[in-house]
């Protein structure tokens, strides 16, 4: 096990807790999204618009393909598991944890912040409908699945912390 994954919709908290998993573990955190506007010195909203999404999910695969060999924490972009190739990288490279929130959590969460282009082109319908699209993509993804639902932020990432050091003592 040399990475750890967490991966799910957008607003279900991979970002908020990775950052405090890196604390718990001692392990060095990346926010792929972050990274990639790094590289490129643009938002991911700027992104989107000059060079389309199809270009932003290549980005994606290319962050898979060559980030360094390293032990540590990355939360994902809520879409990465629904391409086979990134599906087959996360698993291959580290261990998934699937964050499961309810659809109104992450609505709420989600909805009036402007950094999410495909937030600001959809509807709640869509969004909604998306969610259930996905979800499938992610269960199939994870190693684990992890219940946010009326969880704090920090129980969950005392619950994480303590999965992946059971799997750092027995490898
Ligand atoms: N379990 C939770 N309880 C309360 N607030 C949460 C929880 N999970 C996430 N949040 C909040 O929701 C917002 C979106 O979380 P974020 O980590 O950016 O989601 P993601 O990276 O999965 O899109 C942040 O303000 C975060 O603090
Ligand atoms: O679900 C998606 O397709 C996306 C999720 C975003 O990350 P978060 O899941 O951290 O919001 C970001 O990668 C981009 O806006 C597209
Ligand atoms: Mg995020």
């Amino acid at each position: 096990m040399k990475k750890v994954y967490l991966i799910g919709f957008m607003g279900c908290g991979k970002s908020a807790i990775g950052k405090r998993l890196s604390f718990a573990t001692k392990m060095p955190y990346y926010d792929m999204d972050h990274e990639i506007e790094k590289k490129m010195g643009m938002t991911i909203s700027e992104i989107f618009s000059t060079y389309g999404e199809e270009a932003f999910r290549e980005m994606e695969t290319e962050f898979l393909r060559t980030f360094r060999n390293e032990y540590c924490i990355i939360a994902t972009g809520g879409g990465v598991p629904m391409r086979k190739e990134n599906r087959e990288i996360m698993r291959r490279t580290g261990l998934v944890f699937f964050l499961n929130a309810p659809f109104r959590d992450v609505w709420r969460r989600i909805a009036t912040l402007k950094k999410r282009p495909i937030v600001q082109a959809s509807t709640r319908a869509q969004l909604e409908k998306l969610f259930y699209v996905r979800k499938p993509l992610y269960m199939y993804s994870a190693h684990f699945k992890v219940e946010t639902e009326k969880r704090s932020i920090h129980d969950i990432t005392d619950y994480i912390a303590f999965q992946i050091n059971r799997f750092k003592g027995g490898n």
